[in-house]
């Protein structure tokens, strides 16, 4: 890091500090209003802001004034593992003492919470189902950086062919491990600005989202819900799975993130997406879908832990508070999209969330309220997908074991029930 580097991670860090908005979304306005810096900085400025975010605690802990600065320097000779005299030319003195101290606090010795990087509130929730060897095993997981991971548009080319195009072209990469569509890349290069990308190739995303949607698996010519699309990661996987026929309708509440799905949908080639704003999961909007529907995704709006190590501030930013609003959410939500869900239908919900309450607990009270969806067993359906991935009845991700994001989805279908019987025959005798 030379020192213009240093200044400028510094300035970042002060603008993202207070947490009142997303770091990401700090740390792109920033680049935005310093267009001068190259890509070497704007790489040495993101990985050193994010690195600090992933063990602020721990830094907070060893370092004598947990100021923007001071966080810095700690993060230089104890995360990075700087010899004190290397960042003699960005501090005095006594900074440099205070980095030598922080050097030889053991970080072993600090509490638990602080080791793992989980504030007070998750650490309390998280010893509710995990003990300490877990949490801190969890913990380490989210302090590495998440991998750059892409998913094939198959519509487009093969998995394979993509591997061999950006070898070529100089982003070594290799399969994912567990998702037949996907591709991890070395290290961070601008996948983006790719060709491959703008001829819609290849899309950004993690593999667990990747298997999100696989668990969907849905077929030529349904009819498809994407229930919170957002920007449409998922929906454009969707889309390319039904080989751009049936329907796929891609509805969230945020026009924004609608609008930011427009440009994917056109680079990607599909022609069975239709995005669709709604005001609320009841929008009267999509009643005219309720029943008829094959398969519906619910990619609920939810506390995002599962997606600390991209998103680390999130653990300041979230609190119990916070979360217990968001089951309400997402109890509605999932109420909502399974009146949509045909008889004999499937209805994946999923979030980004470690928490049991975010997780199984909603997927357990909509059952118990709703007996004509029964839970289907997500290894069985791994199996018949031949993923080599051992699960039981629900998908649970972590990135310290799967090398994803943390992620949970359950798999439900709709019963074909005995009244809906009682129908067809009926009409069978008309
Ligand atoms: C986890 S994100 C979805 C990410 C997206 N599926 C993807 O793969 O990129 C959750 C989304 O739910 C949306 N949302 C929040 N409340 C909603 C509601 N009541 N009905 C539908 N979508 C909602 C948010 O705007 C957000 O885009």
């Amino acid at each position: 890091m030379n020192a213009n580097q240093f200044d400028m991670t510094l300035t970042a860090l002060r603008q993202i500090l207070p947490m009142t908005q997303p770091a990401d979304a700090v740390m792109s306005r920033f680049f935005r209003e310093h267009p001068k810096l190259g890509a070497q900085d704007r790489h040495v400025i993101a990985e050193t802001v994010f690195g600090i975010l992933r063990r602020r605690m721990m830094l907070e802990a060893v370092v004598d004034k947990p100021t923007a600065r001071g966080l810095l320097l700690g993060y230089l000779v104890k995360v990075q593992g700087l010899p004190a005299k290397a960042v003699a030319s960005f501090a005095p003195e006594a900074e440099l003492k205070m980095a030598t101290h922080a050097k030889a606090v053991k970080a072993d010795t600090l509490p638990i919470a602080v080791q793992a990087e989980f504030p007070d509130w998750l650490y309390e929730k998280l010893r509710q189902f995990m003990d300490d060897e877990a949490i801190l095993a969890l913990g380490r997981g989210f302090q590495q950086p998440a991998p750059l991971d892409v998913r094939v548009n198959t519509l487009r080319m093969s998995r394979e062919a993509v591997m061999q195009a950006l070898i070529a072209s100089g982003l070594p990469c290799e399969p994912t491990p567990y998702s037949p569509l996907g591709l991890r890349l070395q290290g961070k290069p601008a996948v983006n600005k790719h060709a491959l990308f703008n001829e819609g190739a290849v899309e950004v995303q993690d593999e667990g989202s990747q298997l999100l949607g696989l668990l969907l698996s849905p077929r030529r010519g349904e009819m498809v819900v994407d229930f919170c699309a957002g920007a449409g990661g998922k929906t454009l996987l969707l889309g390319a799975l039904m080989q751009s026929s049936g329907r796929v309708y891609a509805l969230d509440v945020s026009e924004k993130r609608l609008n930011n799905l427009k440009p994917r949908l056109k680079r990607s080639g599909l022609s069975n997406v239709h995005p669709q704003l709604i005001a609320h999961e009841n929008d009267t909007k999509i009643k005219r879908l309720a029943g008829k529907i094959d398969r519906v995704l619910v990619d609920a709006p939810c506390s995002g832990l599962g997606t600390l190590r991209r998103n680390p501030d999130l653990r300041f930013r979230q609190s119990a508070q916070s979360v217990a609003e968001l089951t309400q959410k997402q109890a509605s939500i999932l109420a909502a999209a399974a009146s949509l869900v045909k008889q004999g239908g499937r209805l994946v919900y999923a979030t980004c969330s470690i928490l049991p309450e975010e997780n199984q607990q909603i997927v357990e009270a909509f059952l118990a309220a709703h007996p004509d969806f029964k839970l289907v067993s997500v290894g069985e359906l791994l199996t018949q997908q031949k993923i080599a991935l051992e699960m039981g009845d629900y998908l649970q991700l972590y990135p310290q074991v799967h090398g994803t994001d943390g992620f949970f989805a359950a798999v439900l279908t709709r019963e074909v029930g005995l009244a809906a019987e009682a129908v067809e025959t009926a009409e069978a005798v008309d």
